[in-house]
């Protein structure tokens, strides 16, 4: 599977209904691949569209124009017009998506919230709390705070929580909205180590990296989302 996801000539623009209907185009004919066992990585100034990018991808915003093709079930799928339905089992099978914030479930321990996916897909309870326990450690999140509900941990704590979350799983194709913003440095290199692992296991990695180094340690492949400001000939 050397390419699982390619974009085709997508367009975006959001329409504000309480602003008279005013609608703001963000990007246009975007048009790209990603590879597996590769990190490609969205670039470009801040409002240039990349999480828009990123949101459409997984299914949580709409696409006005193009097309998703994603392989899903031995054969391709246009995610841009999936029904939900298929769109929640392209994300079960296919796509893995790790946010730049964690939505914290209440009473629900970090552990559980690390190992939640897994048991989704039928893994043993105890087995998938084995592989959380060794991603919390690697992520150095102190053992006392497993046992406990991730709302009231600090910003970092929250987010190696959330990583934890998304590299559990065995996704072909895993998109990363800016993982390490409230990284220390030590962990930023856990999240770098993370994903080369991801890499060697031919994983498709998308991801927004803000950190400059972060970038140049994963990056294969840089697209600069300017080029596809609406209104802009595509080269
Ligand atoms: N839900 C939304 N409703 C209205 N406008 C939106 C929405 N989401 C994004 N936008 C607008 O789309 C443009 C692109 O936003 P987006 O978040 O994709 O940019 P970005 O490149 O990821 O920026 P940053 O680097 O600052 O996160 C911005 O002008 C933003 O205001």
């Amino acid at each position: 599977m050397p390419t699982p996801l390619v974009v085709s000539d997508v367009a975006k623009s959001f329409t504000m209904h309480l602003r008279d209907g005013i609608k703001l185009p963000v990007i246009a004919s975007v048009s790209f691949s990603i590879k597996a066992g590769e990190c490609t990585v969205l670039g470009g100034p801040s409002g240039a569209g990349k999480s828009s990018i990123l949101k459409m991808l997984y299914g949580n915003y709409a696409v006005d124009e193009g097309q998703i093709i994603v392989m899903h079930d031995d054969g391709l799928i246009d995610l841009a017009t999936a029904s939900p339905r298929t769109v929640l089992a392209i994300r079960r099978q296919m796509i893995g998506y790790v946010s730049q914030f964690l939505r914290t479930v209440p009473r629900v321990s970090a552990l559980d919230v690390v190992a939640e996916p897994l048991v989704e897909r039928s893994e043993d309870r105890e087995s998938a709390r084995g592989k959380a326990r060794a991603l919390l450690a690697q992520l150095n999140l102190p053992e006392k705070l497993w046992a406990l509900p991730p709302a009231t941990f600090s910003g970092g704590e929250q987010q190696r929580v959330n990583i934890a979350r998304g590299f559990i799983t065995e996704h072909p194709i895993l998109l990363l909205d800016e993982p390490t913003a409230s990284l220390d440095a030590r962990n930023r290199d856990v999240v770098i180590e993370l994903i080369a692992a991801k890499k060697a296991a031919g994983v498709a990695l998308l991801g927004i990296f803000h950190d400059h180094d972060v970038r140049e340690a994963v990056a294969d492949r840089i697209i600069d989302v300017t080029a596809f400001a609406p209104g802009k000939i595509a080269a």
